[in-house]
């Protein structure tokens, strides 16, 4: 991946922040640090206060003064697993525009569904501060067609995105495999890096492994899980790390 983390070694392990507020979000920092991730999600969709610019400020500021990892920053919109929020869709544009400004921030996420005046305003005002865009694609439901899944990965890319994401729920071992076949052939057809997993505990095999297909990033969970199937960070390194030991794969 060009950017912040091209130096560091595939696959990265982010870490989500999940606090309620900045107490929380701190106290959470100082658990999870110690555990070495190599990247710190802000769920920012979980802060109790986020139509309050001063305090979301104040709220990176604090990670900033804890941690020097790449940040990355996202609102996940309820109907795609994410908490209610009391920002409109134009609000939260605003809020990441803003947000892509700060110092603290080295990558945001967006969802590809989204309206695609937004896409392309946060892509124009990512880009103009040096951020990196992810255009991310969930389904908390099923495991849709690879045709389906592959629509939403190539929108990305036409979007410009940096990086496209996907997360899937699977309702058998079947979509697991789909799911991993997919992150091979997309990884071929694509030009940009991909984040693909599948969710639950039948798609958790999906975050050990995924790296071997394509996928350059999986979310460890630290204090709490941002979404169903994440193992505990450092576990989840361990197993990594012993896999790498015994495979011959890049
Ligand atoms: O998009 C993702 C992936 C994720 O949903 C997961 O399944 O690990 C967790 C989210 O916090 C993150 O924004």
């Amino acid at each position: 991946m060009d950017g912040i983390l091209k130096k560091q070694r595939m696959p990265y392990i982010c870490t989500p922040l999940t606090g309620k507020n900045k107490e929380e979000i701190m106290d959470e920092i100082d658990l999870v640090l110690p555990e070495k991730p190599d990247m710190l999600e802000w769920r920012a969709d979980f802060l109790h206060k986020l139509d309050d610019l001063p305090y979301v400020f104040s709220v990176l500021e604090g990670i900033a003064e804890k941690s020097d990892l790449p940040l990355l920053f996202t609102i996940r919109s309820i109907h795609e697993g994410g908490q209610q929020i009391s920002l409109s869709e134009e609000q939260k544009v605003k809020l990441i525009s803003e947000v892509c400004k700060n110092d603290a921030i080295s990558l945001v996420d967006y969802e590809v569904s989204s309206d695609s005046a937004n896409i392309k305003e946060l892509r124009r005002v990512s880009q103009k501060h040096g951020k990196q865009l992810i255009l991310s694609y969930h389904n908390f439901n099923c495991t849709p067609s690879e045709e389906e899944i592959m629509k939403k990965l190539f929108l990305a890319e036409f979007y410009g995105a940096d990086i496209a994401k996907a997360a899937v729920m699977p309702e058998t071992k079947d979509d697991v495999l789909r799911l991993l076949q997919l992150t091979n052939n997309a990884g071929k057809a694509l030009d940009i890096p991909l984040i693909m997993m599948s969710m639950g505990s039948l798609g958790a095999i999906s975050r050990i492994i995924g790296w071997s297909y394509g996928s350059i990033l999986t979310f460890g969970s630290g204090v709490k899980e941002s979404a169903p199937g994440q193992i505990p960070v450092r576990r989840l390194r361990q197993l990594i790390a012993m896999l790498k030991e015994d495979m011959a794969a890049e």
